[in-house]
Order: structure tokens, then C-alpha cells, then sequence
């Protein structure tokens, strides 16, 4: 009998758990004797699933329990991505390509077209507004008497509350530890520069540690190291007004030529389309995202690169803006993600294909200043989610999106 059928014998015998085969097999066999475990209990066939490029001992344990294999999306690419051209003040300057992973056809075309708009435009402006990753744990009290304690203690010791979070980690840096009170709850939203990682795994490790010198010196206990003020992965109006991650701006100013070129449309059409759909009708639909889908280019984005794609939740928090300008010469376009979170160490970033795809980019691993690289990865990302929503709103202007979609979405 081989090791896998012994290994599925033993599990089927309940002499082992699905999750323990690691004890007793490499990471490989592991997984394969649970696809054999999974295919005979449900029937389905996971040869391609077990088709996978990634070595398995560098995903489980920091990626992913009970590995079965590799699930593929199909990736493709944008740009050149034309940003900040001569201007040293961003984060990254000149030609990026982006790759994006997605199965939504016409995504690509159109974020491609939106990134043609923009070269043909001199390249947008980027910039990193703000970086602060935070985790607010939520601490018990007697009163509101003992709530106002609490907050003003915070507020005194925010460098001692430092001190602690920042032994830690040799990056993290505490930028802010904000108190809420709500009757006999205090949350403290801390808020960490995280550098060149995401950051959460690192926030949440400082933060317990704040969280105990907290109770240490005040009468609060804590109750939940996360609790919901943060806000992790739902949509929540603090991270779209106070940012988290990275909130990045992207702009750019296309010649009505370019836009009847390349977006087969009029400034005018463009602007009308954009304050009608992405402001009132998302006003009217008490939306938190004021765009059409910069989602669709973060999660695209976040799939490639190994970013936490539960947090393209946070990624939708954006404004676009659209002006007509110079007498109608000119079109002028925004976008502001307001909680970009991405890292290009940690996380799924090591992983084979997403370490590639930040090489597309060049920015795999640490920057320099510790940092840079993942300015440069939002700075990139929301240029080229700034092309797909002149792409969409040209569309839509011109009414093209369901005829596109007829060609290349089905
Ligand atoms: C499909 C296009 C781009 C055609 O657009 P077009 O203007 O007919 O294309 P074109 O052939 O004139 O080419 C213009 C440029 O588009 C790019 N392009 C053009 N074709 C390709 C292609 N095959 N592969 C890669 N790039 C392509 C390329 O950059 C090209 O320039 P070139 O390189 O040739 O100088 C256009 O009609 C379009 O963008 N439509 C909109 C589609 C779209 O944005 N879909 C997004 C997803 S919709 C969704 O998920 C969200 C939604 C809609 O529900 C949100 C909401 O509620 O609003
Ligand atoms: N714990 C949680 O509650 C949650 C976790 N996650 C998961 O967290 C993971 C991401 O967490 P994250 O903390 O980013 O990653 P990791 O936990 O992988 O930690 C990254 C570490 O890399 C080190 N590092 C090396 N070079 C740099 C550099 N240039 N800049 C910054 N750090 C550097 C830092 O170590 P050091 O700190 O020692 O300096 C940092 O803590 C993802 O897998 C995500 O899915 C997601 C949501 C919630």
C-alpha cells in the first residue's frame, strides 16, 4: 500500500484528522492524500487542481491549512501605466505595467484603454496621502465615569502606548492611538506606519501588546484585540473618511481629442455620465464608493500580486471626480482610494506567481526607504483604476458597455 492510500486509510479509520496528515507526510503527499479523501467523499475529479507551481511547503503553514492544491485565474496586463513622468515627488515615475488576474472578460481591454487615455494625456499624477494600517480593539468598563478615564489616559500616553507596540516589530511605526467611547465600551483605533508590508498580521501583534499596558494602567479590560472600528474587511464609513492602508490620489487632463480618439466620446458626455451615475446615483443608493468599479481593478490587482483579497472591501472606498476645463478643451479626472491596502513583503506576496507579478511592477520585497515599494504598488494600482473609470464612464457615455461586454464577456 502506498503512503497516500495508508495516509487515507488512516484518516477514513479516524485515527487521523484531515488537518494532521502534515505530522506524518512532506506538504506534497499531504495534499494529495486529501484530494484523494475530498474526490472519493464528493465525487468531483481535482486533477487540475493538483496541477499546482507553487511548492507546497512555502504555502502552508504562512498561507493556507488543509492545502488541497492551486486554484488559477487567468492574468493579463496593462499599460504601460504613465505616472508621474519627470516628477520626482511620487512614489514611482515613468512606464509600469500592471498585471491583473480575473476571469470578467473586457476588464483588461478597458483598464488598457483607460491606461492608453492616460499616456496619450503626458501620464497622471500620483500620490500617497497616507499610511496607517490600524487595529482597534474594544475594552470593557464600569461607566461612562470610567470610559473618559480610560480615553484620557490614551490620549496622555500615546508615546508610552508606542513604546510598547513598536518593541514588536523593527518596522512598525505607531502613528496614532485614537479613543472612542460608547457608554461602557472604549475602542482605541491605533494606527501603524507598516512600511513595506500590508500590515495586519504586524498591527495586530503591537496592538495586543498596547491593549495589555492599557489594561495594566487603566480600569479597562479587554473584551475583542479587534473590534470593528478598524475596520477589517467591511465596508465601514471611518475607513473611507480617516483612510486605512494607503489612501492614494490619482489625477490626470485629457484634450477632447484624446477622448473622442481613444474613449470614443466628449469630455462633456463623460462628465455628465460621471456626476449622474458615480455621485447621485451613488448618493441615491447610500453607496460608500463614489465610482463605477475601481474595485475591479484593485481586486484584479490584489489576485496577481498576493495581496488579502478580502480587503478589496476597503479598496472600494474611492471618489472619482470629472471636470470639464479650458473652455472644453480639456477633460480633468480623479481618483481617490481613500483605503488602499497592499504590501509587496509578507502575506502572499513570496508566493511564485505573485512575487513575478510584482517584479512586473518592480517592487518585490523591501523598498528603499523601507516603504517605497508598496507606495509605488497603490500609486500604480490607482493610476491604472483611474484609467478604468474613464474607460467605463466612455463607454457608458458612448453606450458601449453592453456591446463590449457581448464581444469579449461571454
Ligand atoms: C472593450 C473596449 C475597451 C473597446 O474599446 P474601443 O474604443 O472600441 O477599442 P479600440 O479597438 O479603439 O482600442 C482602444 C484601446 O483600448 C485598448 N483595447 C481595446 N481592445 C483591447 C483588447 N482586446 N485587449 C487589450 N486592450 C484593448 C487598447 O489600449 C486600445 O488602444 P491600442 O493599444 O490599440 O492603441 C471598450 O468598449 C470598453 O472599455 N468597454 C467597457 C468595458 C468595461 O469597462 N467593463 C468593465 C467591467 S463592467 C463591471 O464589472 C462593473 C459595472 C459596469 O457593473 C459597474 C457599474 O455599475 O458601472
Ligand atoms: N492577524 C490578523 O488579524 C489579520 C491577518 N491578515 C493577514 O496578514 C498577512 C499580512 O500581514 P503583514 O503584517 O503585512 O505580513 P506578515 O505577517 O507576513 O509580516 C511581514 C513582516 O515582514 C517584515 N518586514 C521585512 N521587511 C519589511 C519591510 N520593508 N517593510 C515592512 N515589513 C518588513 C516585518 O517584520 P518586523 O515586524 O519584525 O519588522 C513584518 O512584520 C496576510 O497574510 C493577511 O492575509 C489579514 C487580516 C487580519
Amino acid at each position: 500500500m502506498s503512503d497516500v492510500d495508508d495516509l487515507a486509510e488512516r484518516v477514513e479509520e479516524g485515527e487521523l484528522r484531515l488537518h494532521e496528515l502534515e505530522a506524518h507526510a512532506d506538504e506534497a503527499t499531504a495534499a494529495e492524500v486529501r484530494r484523494l479523501l475530498v474526490e472519493r467523499r464528493t465525487g468531483a475529479a481535482l486533477d487540475t487542481v493538483g496541477d499546482y507551481a507553487f511548492a507546497p511547503e512555502d504555502a502552508v503553514g504562512s498561507n493556507i491549512e488543509n492545502l488541497v492544491g492551486g486554484a488559477q485565474v487567468p492574468m493579463g496586463v496593462v499599460g504601460p501605466v504613465r505616472i508621474n513622468a519627470d516628477d520626482p515627488d511620487g512614489a514611482v515615475s515613468g512606464d509600469k505595467y500592471l498585471p491583473m488576474a480575473t476571469t470578467e472578460g473586457a476588464l483588461v481591454a478597458s483598464v488598457n484603454r483607460g491606461c492608453a487615455a492616460i499616456r496619450a494625456g503626458g501620464g497622471a499624477t500620483a500620490r500617497v496621502l497616507k499610511n496607517a494600517m490600524t487595529r482597534a480593539p474594544v475594552f470593557r468598563v464600569a461607566d461612562v465615569g470610567e470610559a473618559a478615564e480610560t480615553a484620557a489616559w490614551v490620549r496622555e500616553h500615546t508615546d508610552d502606548l508606542a513604546g510598547t507596540a513598536e518593541a514588536t516589530t523593527s518596522h512598525g511605526e505607531l502613528r496614532e492611538a485614537t479613543p472612542y467611547v460608547v457608554g461602557d465600551s472604549v475602542f482605541v483605533r491605533f494606527a501603524y506606519d507598516t512600511k513595506d508590508a500590508m500590515g495586519m498580521n504586524m498591527a495586530t501583534i503591537a496592538t495586543q501588546e498596547a491593549a495589555e499596558h492599557i489594561e495594566a494602567e487603566t480600569p479597562a479590560e479587554l473584551v475583542a484585540l479587534s473590534g470593528n472600528l478598524c475596520s477589517d474587511k467591511k465596508p465601514a464609513a471611518v475607513n473611507a473618511v480617516n483612510g486605512r492602508g494607503r489612501t492614494v490620489s490619482a489625477d490626470v487632463t485629457l484634450s477632447r481629442e484624446t477622448v473622442a480618439d481613444v474613449l470614443k466620446t466628449t469630455p462633456e458626455a463623460i462628465a455628465e455620465a460621471n456626476t449622474r451615475k458615480n455621485l447621485v446615483g451613488s448618493a441615491k443608493a447610500g453607496s460608500l464608493g463614489f465610482n463605477a468599479h475601481a474595485a475591479n481593478t484593485v481586486a484584479a490587482a490584489f489576485l496577481a500580486t498576493g495581496q488579502d483579497i478580502a480587503q478589496v472591501v476597503e479598496g472600494a472606498n474611492a471618489i472619482t471626480t470629472v471636470d470639464v476645463r479650458d473652455g472644453g478643451d480639456t477633460l480633468y479626472a480623479s481618483l481617490t482610494i481613500a483605503s488602499l491596502e497592499v504590501g509587496t513583503v509578507g502575506g502572499g506576496t513570496k508566493l511564485p506567481t505573485q512575487a513575478e507579478a510584482l517584479d512586473v511592477v518592480g517592487v518585490r520585497g523591501g523598498g528603499s526607504p523601507p516603504g517605497a515599494n508598496a507606495d509605488a504598488l497603490a500609486e500604480v494600482i490607482t493610476t491604472a483604476a483611474l484609467g478604468g473609470e474613464l474607460s467605463l464612464l466612455g463607454a457608458l457615455a458612448s453606450s458601449h458597455l453592453a456591446s463590449a461586454h457581448e464581444e469579449l464577456g461571454r
